[in-house]
């Protein structure tokens, strides 16, 4: 919960959700291009043939208006009656035509082929790097601002591949082509329209400064309002709870109202610079059918001449305007690439040592040394100084203290979510910042307050998708935790499907196939953070027999609000502050009369209460 609470509030305050739009870093092109092109190396092939077929599709195209010319200069002006070549003439124009589409079609597929296939790269490579990182990371960044990297700057290069790339490589060739195709037709015309080129420099500038900001306003406000949109998604019951729907809902307005302002301003420049290039298109065939009409009349060019090199020019600016046009997402795509690149380059605070200890999962006995261990989230501010704690291989030990006391920290230590900064933690006298942390997972099972339950059927949810375990072994191991009636009564049985997070079920059933998990997976030691917090006494009892079935043969430490999960415990320790201040059994603490007794009286209050409210 505390951390629904943190990653929420972490978003309202990064601006995820609200506030002035962070400032866009400065796209850093050279770095960005020599890490795309790491990954296209791998599509050099591909890259080979999409060049090739650009070039016959450019060629197929720009070879049309020749044709027409030959048509109209050799044979229409000439007077000419020679309908079999002229037949020829159309028969090539139809030829090229399918040509230029098969090859536009046969690029455009490989391109956007290899593309993808570079996209859905990375994509998996950041999904996975994530799941790397260590909790400290996940304490200091917010969901919002996750989901956005793989979501938004991923499609931002999806963008690149599709639209940039494809426009840089196609219409760059197309400008070099036609400028050729024109020289080659009339030099002097070439001359005079080479004349307008400052002109188009200027109105793609001018563009490019006035459209930059309205598009990059109109990214990070899409940003915001997708990071706005998961944290309430995540934080919905939140939000509920505190009867936030109206407040939230006023804040999207206010989010969905400012991005669609900035999508109006980017659509209204775009459409004024699309505008002033048709213009500039129109004065330039003016111009030239000035300058090329007054030659045809002077009989120094041909009528034919004229109408190519109109109809180039018409083709000559759609590459210019599309290139424009592509600046941005190209710059957009660069600051993406650099941000993903920002957070692989990220390592995780816990890693496995280069030769981690190989040990046998089966031979390892449980028992804990927390070895005078000093440790804080912050450096400078330790949460526990110098505890030292000795646990018994099977023993189990019951956990409480205040609020804030240090009860999580001390088994997040255990999980190796975050190291000590002094001391050592041990199982059976092995330091285990000397182990894989995949083996030591294997080792520790935990069961949170908050089970998470993955969108699957029940039988992949206990067996964590790992099809190595058997079906029958699931269903042994609900059987075994008291699980299974639950199951059987369900429609689909253990095919039933879950939501995600388990909606759908109770806390005591989520709580349950969470116990039958644990069965599945045998871990040495197991840890029950407030397990039974949520849940009703009815399931409470069942929950309780399922952890007797469950910590049998293991070392346990159950964390408990609730003194009637640890009662039984073998020792139980009592919290505060980061220090251990009492410790015994249920017995001993309450002879001593300290804290614990305190507290013990205070549940039992509790409990009359609610025994009075459930006798109602
Ligand atoms: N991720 C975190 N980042 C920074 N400080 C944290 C973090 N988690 C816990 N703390 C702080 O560390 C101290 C110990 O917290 P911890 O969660 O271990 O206590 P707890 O005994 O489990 O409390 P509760 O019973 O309320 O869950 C508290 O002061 C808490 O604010």
């Amino acid at each position: 919960m505390r951390q629904a609470i943190n990653n929420w509030q972490m978003d309202l305050k990064t601006g995820a959700g609200g506030g002035k739009p962070p400032k866009q870093p400065k796209p850093q092109y050279r770095s960005a291009f020599r890490i795309l092109g790491s990954y296209a190396g791998e599509h050099r092939g591909t890259f080979f043939l999409v060049a090739v077929c650009t070039v016959i599709a450019i060629a197929a195209e720009l070879l049309q208006p020749y044709l027409v010319k030959v048509a109209i200069d050799d044979h229409l002006m000439a007077g000419k009656k020679d309908f079999g070549s002229l037949l020829i003439i159309c028969g090539i124009y139809l030829a090229l035509s399918l040509a230029g589409f098969v090859f536009t079609y046969l690029q455009n597929n490989l391109l956007q082929y290899a593309g993808q296939s570079i996209v859905a790269k990375i994509r998996k490579q950041l999904f996975e790097h994530i799941t790397k990182l260590s909790m400290s990371y996940f304490d200091k960044t917010s969901n919002g601002s996750l989901i956005t990297h793989v979501s938004s700057d991923t499609e931002a290069l999806n963008q690149f591949f599709n639209q940039v790339l494809l426009t840089l490589l196609r219409d760059g060739l197309m400008l070099v082509f036609i400028l050729v195709m024109m020289f080659q037709l009339d030099a002097t015309l070439g001359v005079y329209c080479l004349a307008i080129l400052p002109l188009i420099a200027f109105i793609a500038v001018a563009f490019r400064s006035f459209v930059r900001n309205t598009y990059q306003m109109a990214r990070t406000r899409l940003s915001r309002l997708v990071a706005f949109v998961a944290e309430n998604l995540s934080g919905m019951n939140l939000i509920q709870v505190f009867q936030q729907q109206k407040a939230q809902a006023e804040q999207f307005k206010e989010r969905n109202d400012a991005y669609f302002k900035a999508n109006v301003r980017e659509i209204r420049s775009m459409v004024l610079f699309n505008k002033s290039f048709d213009l500039l298109s129109n004065l330039t065939i003016a111009y030239v059918t000035w300058i090329g009409g007054k030659a045809v009349l002077g009989h120094t060019i041909e009528f034919g001449v004229l109408y190519a090199f109109i109809t180039y020019i018409r083709q000559f600016f759609q590459p210019v305007n599309a290139i424009t046009q592509q600046w941005n997402t190209l710059q957009s795509a660069t600051v993406a690439v650099n941000r993903i690149w920002g957070l692989l380059d990220i390592q995780p605070d816990i890693e496995d040592r280069p030769q981690p200890l190989r040990i046998n999962r089966e031979t390892v006995q449980g028992g804990i040394d927390f070895n005078r261990i000093t440790f804080g989230y912050e450096s400078g501010s330790p949460v526990m100084r110098g505890l030292d704690l000795h646990i018994v291989p099977g023993e189990m030990v019951g956990i409480v203290g205040t609020t804030g006391a240090g009860k999580s920290s001390l088994i997040s230590l255990l999980c190796r979510f975050y190291d000590v900064q002094e001391g050592s933690i041990q199982i059976d006298g092995i330091d285990i910042r000397t182990l894989p942390q995949e083996e030591l997972h294997r080792i520790v099972g935990l069961v949170q307050q908050e089970p998470y339950l993955f969108a699957g059927s029940i039988i992949d949810n206990v067996r964590m998708f790992d099809e190595s375990i058997s079906r029958e072994e699931v269903i042994r191991a609900c059987e075994f935790v008291g699980a299974d009636p639950l199951v059987r009564l369900m429609k689909d049985g253990y095919d039933t499907r879950l939501s995600e997070r388990g909606s759908g079920l109770s806390a005591g059933e989520r709580q349950l196939l969470s116990f039958a998990r644990i069965i599945v997976f045998q871990p040495r030691i197991l840890i029950l953070d407030e397990a039974t917090a949520n849940l009703d006494s009815q399931t409470e009892q069942l929950i309780q027999q399922a952890l007797q079935a469950v910590s049998q043969g293991r070392t346990t430490i159950v964390i408990a609000h609730r003194l009637s999960t640890i009662m039984q415990a073998d020792r139980i320790l009592v919290m505060r502050q980061g220090a251990i201040v009492e410790t015994g059994t249920h017995s001993q603490l309450l002879a001593k009369q300290g804290y614990y007794e305190q507290l013990y009286r205070h549940s039992q209050g509790e409990l009359d209460n609610r025994e009075a409210r459930a006798s109602l």
